[in-house]
């Protein structure tokens, strides 16, 4: 098998160049479960686990494969057995907190390339979450695109893309109706072996976007997720998926439950506006709040500045110096879970 489709290219194949090919294989991971991974590989899809070799190196949750990963496989193994040797670099990850005590971040997605950034034009139409999200996507390294959906529902939609547009930065902002209209617009950046991921809050329309641009109702339907009786969704082993025209779609319930785990450095991407003023304040430590000569307060006076964007980027720092904090934890602690995770995996084994 062919691994372009699967978005192979010259980045990874440089990162794998080091491996013996007569020894090694690289795959994609499409799917995980608990421990265990479904990979693509030139000899089709195996089940696989990560060997001894790589959990005894991991020095946290981030070095262990996630959806979306390159991966370098055992081949002696295959096809039968998938042994995961190591995971080749990354383009771009999301992070979430790991579940259960102060742990580091967890990755539920990897070598997402296009990330569209999904908001409601309705009610719910909110541009200081669409900041929020847009630090997300700074920080994962993906190149996000923000889709306004339910266009049809809005009233005042030229206003509101221009409201988005001042905060966007040069992001490109695309309004569709993935339920009444056509999703064209988002067309261009669909290409084939490119991997591309939803991301929004909830009831935005994220899976009526997947649905649409996976085209046959009766595959979305079994492939992506379900509405169970109590109306919220179960999830499927395939978490990155094969689109019509060739993209490839990671639909992962963790990429629902991210929340801004971000760095001081995409806060002043998603906020170069910002930061180019605060440069021009007298003082090199300016609070902007009262000093004289303060560029920020002057931008506010003049309406240049948006006082909801500076409590907005306020905030987020805020977060972000506590979520620094939090991940600045000793090195023993790191050590301590490393062994209570090896200790666990061993137990695992040894369950008949
Ligand atoms: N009017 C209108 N409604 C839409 C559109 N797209 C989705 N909806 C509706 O919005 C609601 C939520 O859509 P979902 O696709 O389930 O939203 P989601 O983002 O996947 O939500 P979660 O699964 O909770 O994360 C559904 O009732 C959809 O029918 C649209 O373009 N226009
Ligand atoms: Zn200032």
């Amino acid at each position: 098998m062919n691994l372009d489709p699967f978005g192979w290219d010259s980045f990874f194949a440089q990162a794998f160049a080091g491996y013996p090919e007569n020894e090694y294989a690289p795959g994609r991971v499409i799917a995980e479960h608990r421990g265990s991974y479904g990979v693509a590989t030139e000899m089709g899809e195996v089940a696989a686990a990560v060997s001894g070799r790589l959990r005894h190196a991991a020095r946290g949750p981030a070095d262990f494969p996630a959806v979306g990963d390159w991966v370098v496989l055992e081949r002696r193994e295959l096809p039968g057995h998938g042994l995961i040797q190591a995971v080749l670099p990354r383009k771009s990850r999301f992070a979430r907190r790991a579940a259960g005590g102060p742990s580091e971040a967890q990755l539920v997605a990897a070598n997402v390339e296009v990330l569209f950034l999904v908001s409601g034009l309705d009610g719910d139409f909110n541009v200081r979450r669409i900041e929020r999200y847009l630090v997300l996507a700074w920080e994962s390294g993906a190149n996000p695109v923000i889709v306004l959906n339910k266009a049809d529902v809005c009233s005042e939609l030229e206003k509101r893309v221009q409201a988005v547009e001042r905060v966007a930065a040069g992001v490109p902002v695309v309004a569709v109706s993935a339920a009444a209209g056509g999703l064209e617009s988002l067309a261009s950046w669909l290409t084939p072996g490119r991997t591309v991921a939803l991301l929004g809050s909830s009831g935005v329309g994220k899976s009526t976007i997947a649905n649409r641009l996976l085209g046959n109702p009766v595959q979305a339907v079994q492939g992506v997720r379900e509405h169970d009786s109590r109306g919220r969704h179960t999830t499927t082993a395939r978490q990155l998926l094969q689109l019509p025209g060739g993209a490839l779609l990671i639909d992962t319930p963790g990429m629902r439950e991210l929340q801004l785990l971000a760095g001081e450095d995409s806060l002043e991407a998603a906020f170069a506006d910002v930061e180019a003023l605060a440069r021009r304040c007298r003082f090199r430590d300016c609070s902007h709040a009262n000093e004289p000569g303060c560029a920020v307060q002057a931008a506010l006076q003049t309406g240049e500045l948006e006082a909801a964007r500076l409590e907005s980027y306020r905030k987020l720092q805020r977060e972000a110096a506590f979520e620094a904090r939090r991940q600045d934890r000793s090195a023993a602690q790191i050590e301590k879970e490393r062994w209570k995770r090896i200790h666990k995996a061993q137990r695992e084994r040894q369950k008949p």
